[in-house]
């Protein structure tokens, strides 16, 4: 059996619950980066164990809710490991120092804290439905959404990203972003929400960012992979199109989108097919009907008949 949920403060968890945000496009639920500071903050507000600041996990979750927030914490590994320096990204010499200084964070306590975290990746093509289908299994499982799109999506639109503009030209033209940037994202929500089961959505797009996620935050425990035909799907994004306000929803990035897939995250599934850790499930029919294939799956594997 797979792990299940660790506890979290009764405050902790109301503040991530009432923080949980809806996107824009198709009501799924993220984290996103201000709810998360607000939620870290509350959580390591309430934590009298702590004794030292920077010692317990709870403050990690803090320290790395304000990163994900200024953007320090991507692209700032120093000598391979992924410290916050004195507030000074290592890959920006020109931070002034009036910004917030941050304490480090050890490889070691990341790792301590990620410890026995169950992940799932959910993959499939452009507008299969991950995102419909992960809001049933939160609601029904208790796991945490991250979407990878929805999350490079906020940081996107986070004033003062040094990321913004190339998330919005990858987004555009259907192509992955630098594994750096996603990785850091998932990781810091992870850290952030204190919670144990995560749906890792639209992630790994490509064979590198799966093993490198799997190498330094968790290995995944499976991945749930959503098949259905490229014409079934395109139908799904040109409707969701017509309301989602998305910049990669039209015939043109849905093209160059389908493309990416086939060409560099398929090879993922059939990686971890090959290896027997993917359930695979069709698709085609309605969402509740969808639904009901992966209920039983989960229902399975975590021994919950809900
Ligand atoms: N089984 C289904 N039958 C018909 N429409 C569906 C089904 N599942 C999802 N949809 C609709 O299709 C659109 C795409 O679904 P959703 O956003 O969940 O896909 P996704 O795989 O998360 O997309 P993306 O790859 O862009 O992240 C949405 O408008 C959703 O309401
Ligand atoms: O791991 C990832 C996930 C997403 N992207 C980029 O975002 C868009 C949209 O992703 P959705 O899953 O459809 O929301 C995708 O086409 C990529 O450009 C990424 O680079 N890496």
């Amino acid at each position: 059996m797979i792990a299940s949920s660790a506890r979290v403060s009764a405050t902790a968890s109301a503040a991530l619950r009432h923080s949980l945000l809806s996107s824009r496009t198709n009501g799924r639920r993220v984290f996103s980066a201000s709810a998360i500071q607000r939620a870290a903050q509350d959580k390591a507000s309430t934590t009298s164990s702590s004794s030292r600041k920077g010692s317990s996990w709870l403050t990690i979750a803090a320290l790395t809710a304000v990163a994900a927030t200024s953007g320090y914490y991507l692209f700032s590994p120093v000598e391979g490991k992924a410290t916050v320096k004195k507030g000074v990204p290592s890959s920006d010499v020109r931070a002034s120092p009036e910004k917030p200084s941050l304490p480090k964070i050890a490889e070691s306590d990341k790792k301590k804290a990620l410890q026995g975290k169950t992940v799932i990746f959910v993959l499939g093509g452009p507008g299969v439905g991950k995102g419909t289908q992960c809001a049933n299994l939160v609601r029904d499982f208790g796991f945490v959404h991250l979407s990878a799109g929805d999350l490079l999506r906020i940081e996107q639109e986070r004033p003062g990203s040094q990321y913004g503009e190339l998330i919005k030209t990858h987004i555009k033209e259907g192509k992955i972003v630098p594994m750096e940037v996603t990785i850091a994202l998932l990781e810091n929500s992870m850290l952030a929400s204190g919670q144990s089961r995560f749906l890792i959505d639209g992630f790994p797009r490509k064979m590198d960012q799966a093993l490198k996620f799997e190498e330094t935050v968790v290995p995944s425990e499976f991945t749930l992979y959503f098949e259905c035909p490229e014409e079934v799907m395109l139908k799904r994004l040109m409707k969701r199109g017509e309301t989602s306000g998305r910049a990669d929803d039209n015939i043109e990035s849905i093209k160059k989108r389908f493309r990416t897939f086939t060409e560099t995250s398929l090879p993922v599934v059939e990686y971890y097919n090959k290896i027997g850790k993917v359930h695979t499930v069709s698709c085609e029919d309605s969402p509740e009907a969808v639904y009901a294939r992966v209920k039983g799956i989960f229902n399975k594997l975590f021994n919950e008949d809900k």
